[in-house]
């Protein structure tokens, strides 16, 4: 065996002739490929290529479960050109198309995730083996970084599985798990763990397999084999791409140009990737999208209070259950942890143990999942509709009505009905925490932990402490959601607290331009061009009118009258239109097509006659620009603890555009003092509402920056 001191690769070379290449990057949890290892690995190239009892090679992870997770991403974070970058690619293919080049057989063994540059590294050899472990996932999720596969995974997925599979993959940053990856034809085998290397070592021994084409139908020969045929998939595929991305993100369309290029000619495939790589790594884009993994990355690590490790919780107990409570208990079953329902009527229970069984069957039916696994998923939840089973929970989350008084009953139940150290969490969002745990014999074991919905999509969860929240609770909240798969923010307690507060001013300023008679087609495309996941008029209706009206009266009452909504949203309701939930409300649910559509009767009923006066620029800012406006506000009053939290918050709260960064690094990349002016000039046009926060005319005039 070789092993130079501290190299990331080792070289075994086994009696029956296969050399097993074991990486193993010293120090680090995963393996990453940086340009500082071209050396060591040509080197063990060159071992291989110079020892011919050496019959076939497996290429194996030393980290206990993971494979490799791709280029160092901090490494193309310090890229300065785009020519320095594009180098780095072309180094990574040049180093591929060696392995895959070589006379003796090459066998990548996979156990964990095979991500980015790690499948790339893993498809240029000749088979491809992989355990059947939880963990083990393959993809090429480079499009979520803003960037596309850079070390010739463009090119050798599409040969691998079929280039619309390969492109649905490349543009979506599908994550492959074992079996769907056999299916695919990404790898030959899924085996236990326990026999991985023996099996790979046997692949080893074989001849490299013959040419192989993916498998496709009729059509597929047609639309992938012919000139014609690429040309509609193209001209499609590029339609798509631009309907979802609106411009916004130039990775996708990169992604087709490189798949285009190498259906014509692999050489030129590999170059035009290089090529790409090297300026999407460049593009402002790509480099917000890094901020984000790095931000998410690093609160991983932080159990929401300093040196406070979590307690333990076994078992969990949900109130209510209705959407979210049925949400709650799907993510808190699928993390593994006993789920206990409490509804007033058995049926609240059957409705939330149905949340469970609607997600997981179709994941059984498509063979994503095995039925033993849902049923131990399923076995997890149990209903009562008393308190039975409670004693011993470890944490109990509330999902009720918004009412005060119930949610306060529902705390004098549990401090009753349970141990003295289970948490209450209330999903409540908007009322203060304090306020519920007002008559609480035990407050510091209050606390709020604020999903939202879907709860099974949605990544973000609010944790808000009170003043009495122990720092236990806040460490155990904070480690249980993290559990749930969420991505936790710690925010301080007050109306709306952080996502709910800067939302409201948006949604406020949409209902107003509205009711000055803009479309609400055009106001919603506005900001779907802008970046939103979805427009402000749909929002409301898909969260519901009635929702948003309840929780206005409580910023104003907390926060002042900045936040009182315009009066369209009760002439809205005093018509019963309360959005989607009950087919009625901006849009129309009751057609073919259910939500496609204005209703058009809004405008009457609003005594609107709907005009287009303003650009989608205006429109956009407007919204947007209260939203920056109240973020900075939580900020300076200390509702989110830093600037971080506070644009993770927006994103995977509400859908802030992922490519802008968060509302914080958004006023960065415009200027402050750009911020503060145009919150004056709408000041002086429209008033005190869009007044530009004192922090921000404070940062302004020292040129300050909040990263
Ligand atoms: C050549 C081209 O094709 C370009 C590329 O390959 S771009 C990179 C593509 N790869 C990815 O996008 C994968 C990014 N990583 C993940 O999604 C996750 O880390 C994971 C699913 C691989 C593992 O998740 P989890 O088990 O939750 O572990 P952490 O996320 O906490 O990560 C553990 C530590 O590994 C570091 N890390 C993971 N991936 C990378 C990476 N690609 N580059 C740099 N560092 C990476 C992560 O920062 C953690 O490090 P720490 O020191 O423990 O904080």
């Amino acid at each position: 065996m070789t092993n130079e001191k501290n190299s990331a690769f080792t070289l075994d070379v086994r009696e029956n002739g296969v050399a097993v290449v074991t990486m193993d990057v010293p120090g680090e949890s995963m393996n990453t490929l940086r340009a500082e290892f071209a050396d060591e690995i040509n080197h063990v190239l060159d071992q291989i290529e110079g020892n011919k009892n050496i019959k076939g090679v497996v290429l194996i992870s030393g980290k206990a479960s993971s494979f490799v997770a791709g280029a160092d991403i901090g490494m193309l974070d310090k890229c300065t050109t785009a020519e320095e970058a594009e180098q780095l690619s072309l180094q990574g293919q040049a180093t591929m198309q060696r392995i895959e080049n070589m006379p003796v057989t090459w066998v990548a063994a996979i156990n964990g995730p095979a991500l980015g540059g790690g499948l790339e590294l893993a498809m240029c050899c000749h088979y491809r083996v992989c355990t059947d472990s939880d963990k083990t996932v393959m993809g090429l999720p480079e499009v979520q970084l803003g960037l596309l596969p850079g070390s010739g995974g463009t090119q050798r997925l599409p040969r691998l599985i079929g280039l619309q599979a390969g492109m649905q993959a490349m543009l979506t940053g599908k994550q492959f798990r074992p079996k769907q990856a056999k299916k695919a034809g990404i790898v030959d085998e899924v085996v236990p763990h326990s026999v991985l290397l023996d099996v790979a070592i046997e692949f080893a021994l074989k001849r490299k397999p013959a040419p192989r084409q993916p498998k496709l139908n009729l059509v597929g020969k047609l639309l992938e084999r012919t000139p014609f045929g690429r040309q509609v998939l193209f001209k499609q595929a590029r339609k798509q791409t631009l309907s979802k991305t609106r411009g916004n993100y130039p990775a996708p369309e990169r992604i087709l140009d490189v798949l285009e290029a190498g259906a014509i000619s692999l050489a030129k495939g590999y170059k035009t990737e290089a090529k790409y790589f090297g300026e999407l790594v460049m593009t402002p884009e790509s480099r917000q999208l890094r901020n984000i993994f790095f931000a998410t990355t690093e609160m991983k690590k932080e159990h929401g209070v300093d040196g406070v490790e979590p307690a333990k919780v076994a078992k969990a107990a949900v109130l209510g259950g209705g959407l979210m409570g049925g949400g709650i208990a799907y993510v808190t079953a699928k993390a593994g942890i006993p789920a206990r329902i409490k509804d007033i009527r058995a049926e609240g229970i059957a409705n939330a143990m149905k949340y469970s069984f609607d997600l997981l069957m179709p994941r059984v039916k498509r063979r994503i999942m095995s039925k033993a696994l849902m049923q131990k998923q399923m076995a997890l939840l149990t209903g009562s509709t008393d308190y039975a089973g409670f004693k011993n929970t470890d944490i109990v989350v509330e999902a009720v009505f918004e009412d005060l008084k119930l949610k306060q009953q529902m705390v004098a139940d549990i401090e009753s009905q349970c141990a003295e150290t289970t948490i209450f969490a209330s999903n409540t969002s908007s009322i203060p925490i304090g306020q519920i745990a007002a008559q609480a014999a035990r407050p510091e074991n209050v606390i709020g932990l604020h999903y939202f919905s879907p709860v099974d999509k949605m990544p973000l969860a609010e944790v808000i402490a009170h003043s009495g929240t122990s720092d236990q609770t806040i460490s155990t909240t904070v480690a249980f959601a993290r559990r749930q798969g969420k991505t936790p923010i710690v925010v301080k307690d007050g109306a709306g607290f952080y996502v709910n507060r800067i939302l409201a001013p948006y949604m406020n300023e949409a209902a107003c331009i509205l009711l000055a008679g803009e479309p609400i087609e055009h106001i919603d495309k506005s900001l779907l061009n802008f970046g939103f996941p979805v427009g402000p008029m749909k929002l409301l209706d898909e969260v519901g009118i009635d929702v948003g009206s309840k929780i206005s009266p409580i910023l104003v009452a907390d926060l002042g009258e900045r936040f009182t909504a315009p009066d369209a949203f009760d002439k809205l309701l005093q018509d019963d239109r309360k959005g989607k939930k009950n087919k009625s409300g901006l849009y129309d649910y009751n057609g073919k097509k259910p939500g496609k559509a204005v209703d058009e009767s809004v405008y009457t009923l609003l005594g609107i006659s709907p005009r287009q006066q303003l650009s989608d620029d205006q429109i956009a800012e407007r919204c947007v620009l209260l939203m920056l406006n109240e973020a900075a506000m939580c900020l300076d009053e200390g509702v989110i603890r830093n600037a971080r939290d506070g644009d993770i918050g927006a994103i995977f709260g509400i859908g802030f555009p992922p490519f802008l960064g968060g509302p914080f690094r958004y006023m960065d990349s415009l200027g402050i003092d750009h911020v503060v002016a145009r919150l004056n000039y709408y000041a002086g046009v429209l008033g005190d509402k869009f007044k530009p926060a004192e922090v921000l005319v404070k940062m302004a005039a020292e040129k300050a920056t909040f990263y």
